[in-house]
């Protein structure tokens, strides 16, 4: 792992990730906890407080959102019952354009070596085939999706706050991210990091910033090794441990939002160590949720800083580049 890897894209996000494979240092920052209680009184003061968070320090975590604790754990639940199923039964799900099952699959620009890790993704318009079947995970359908509306509707209303606070309409975010569209291309991904040998050489997830509008990532007491740099203090490659905790979300701005508030809101690198001695080294489970614009949507924000893409030909790229060119 850390080899230089050097390759040439298109997007700047791309060759700017590139550069981040290295260990770097540890640096502590302050993690910013968003109540998200009574959200609909106070949205001004949250959405000055999480705009805050997203422009000095660049990642937040949300509590009193709104998504019950069980349910949570339920989803955790289903995650590591579909990830029990036998190879066989999960290879057919295989992954297509952010849905289905993969293991091993994902090459991060970064480091060039795959993520140590299996994942099965929800994308709504694109599950034909992909769902484990009834006699094999009962409930597993009905309950995945309804969480995926959970997921969506808290994203929403972050992404709400931001709207507010770049001039847009307050239902900007939400329209591009409806539900009832084909284009729909939001992902709920569940993730099983393999129990690592200690002192084994490799990464979990290898540094990235997202593709996304905004990711809300859920995380297991006990299950550490998220580590966070803030886009803008991505030179100084210091990496601040994020402490997993049942009760908050946390929350990472990805390259859509940066693109569309002309880097405003800088998108936020992040990675999964592996564990070091003395830690727990066993299965490490966690869930994302990624608010990515629907397929027909342009990203581009008032200043034209970047130039106009449409959100579908955004993911294709991304996708590729860390899927060994597939989409
Ligand atoms: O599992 C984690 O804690 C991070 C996952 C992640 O960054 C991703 O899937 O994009
Ligand atoms: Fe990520």
């Amino acid at each position: 792992m850390n080899q230089p890897f050097t390759a040439t894209y298109l997007l700047d996000e791309l060759n700017k990730e590139a550069t981040m494979g290295a260990p770097g240092l540890e640096a502590q920052r302050e993690v910013r906890v968003i109540d998200m209680q009574n959200f609909v009184q106070r949205k001004t003061e949250i959405a000055d407080a999480i705009w805050a968070a997203a422009t000095d320090i660049g990642f937040f975590q949300l509590k009193n959102h709104g998504i019950p604790l069980q349910d949570i754990q339920a989803a955790f639940e289903r995650a590591e019952q579909f990830f029990a199923l036998p190879q066989e039964i999960k290879a057919r799900y295989p992954l297509n354009r952010n849905a289905g099952w993969e293991s091993k699959a994902q090459i991060r620009p970064s480091t060039g070596t795959p993520d140590q890790k299996e994942s099965w993704q929800l994308t709504r318009p694109r599950m034909a085939g992909l769902w484990p079947e009834e006699e094999i995970l009962p409930g597993f359908k009905q309950e995945t999706l309804a969480f995926e509306h959970q997921c969506w509707a808290l994203g929403m209303q972050v992404l709400s706050c931001f709207a507010l606070k770049l001039g847009f309409s307050e239902d900007f975010f939400t329209t591009a991210h409806d539900p009832a569209s084909p284009g729909y291309q939001s992902t709920l991904r569940m993730l099983h990091y393999y129990p690592v040998p200690l002192n084994t050489q490799s990464w979990r997830a290898g540094a990235h910033t997202d593709f996304d509008c905004l990711t809300l990532l859920f995380q297991r007491a006990g299950q550490g090794g998220l580590q966070v740099c803030p886009g803008k203090e991505h030179q100084s490659q210091a990496w601040t441990p994020i402490e997993p905790h049942d009760d908050v979300i946390t929350c990472n701005i990805g390259d859509m939002l940066m693109r569309w508030s002309d880097d405003l809101l800088p998108s936020n690198f992040h990675r999964v160590r592996n564990p070091r001695p003395g830690e727990y080294n066993g299965p490490r489970y966690s869930l994302a949720f990624f608010c990515q614009a629907n397929e027909d949507v342009v990203i581009q924000g008032p200043q034209g800083k970047y130039p106009p893409v449409s959100a579908k030909d955004y993911l294709a790229q991304r996708v590729s580049a860390n899927f060994s060119g597939k989409y």
